[in-house]
């Protein structure tokens, strides 16, 4: 009852749940792709629904946290290292298949991402907006993606990450490097489904303190059937 619980609060605060996706995480090297999966898939999430329940789920409850909290700082040791080769991962959420790739940004695997394009269901495209020097290569790569022709209709979550950082960029500064100021297409529920404009939005996040990409994968959901 617990598992249940607990899967369908990360999924309810995602808007993903009952959705079937398949989504691609993008972006350079070090912008936090694989910490973004990492928290997608061992993020634990507290509830106060949770608080009338037994002694016998609180001791459960507990256990499992740990269990869970030492499974995720094992694989935060691991996740500054740079994903050397694209790996993708596939993973269920409680009754939800949530597919996700994780692949490396520098260039080898670059020339990959492309392998992956055919029935995406959306694309999360993540910069660090922090590593204002490399905007302008971000934005090349970014640019590229947005002219695939067989991405044409895939909606675009653009998460700009490490916000927690001092002097990272704001929304504004971030929008006007990517070239994005009036190309994005409005957050909250906009409706699309008969506009052959794609989605894209920009959300500012700071995925290693779990701020922010909350709302940009609610956003995300409302384009995803
Ligand atoms: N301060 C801060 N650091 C972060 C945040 N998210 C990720 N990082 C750190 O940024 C570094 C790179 O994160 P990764 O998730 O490995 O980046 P990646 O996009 O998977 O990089 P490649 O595998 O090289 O493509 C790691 O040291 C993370 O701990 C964040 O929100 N804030
Ligand atoms: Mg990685």
């Amino acid at each position: 009852m617990f598992l249940v619980d607990w899967f369908y609060g990360i999924l309810e605060s995602l808007g993903l749940w009952h959705k079937d996706a398949r989504i691609c995480f993008l972006g350079l090297d070090n912008a936090g792709k694989t910490t973004l999966l990492h928290m997608l898939r061992f993020g634990v999430r507290t509830s106060s629904l949770y608080l009338h329940q037994s002694l016998v789920f609180w001791v459960s409850s507990f256990v499992l946290s740990i269990f869970i909290s030492i499974m995720f700082h094992l694989q935060s040791l691991k996740q500054s290292e740079p994903t050397q080769q694209p790996t993708s991962d596939d993973f269920s959420i409680g009754s939800v298949h949530f597919t996700a790739f994780d692949l490396g940004g520098h260039q080898t695997a670059r020339r990959v991402w492309k392998d992956y394009y055919a029935q995406l269901d959306a694309v999360v495209y993540v910069i660090d907006a922090h590593d204002k020097e490399r905007f302008a290569e971000s934005r090349r790569e970014l640019d590229s993606l947005l002219s695939e022709e067989s991405l044409a209709t895939v909606p675009f979550l653009i998460l700009g990450n490490k916000i927690d950082l001092p002097y990272s960029a704001s929304e504004e500064e971030l929008r006007a490097s990517l070239g994005l100021t009036n190309f994005t297409t409005g957050k909250g529920k906009v409706k699309m489904y008969h506009s052959n404009v794609r989605p894209m939005e920009v959300f500012m996040c700071s995925i290693a303190r779990k701020m922010g990409y909350g709302e940009g994968f609610k956003w995300l959901a409302q384009y995803i059937e």
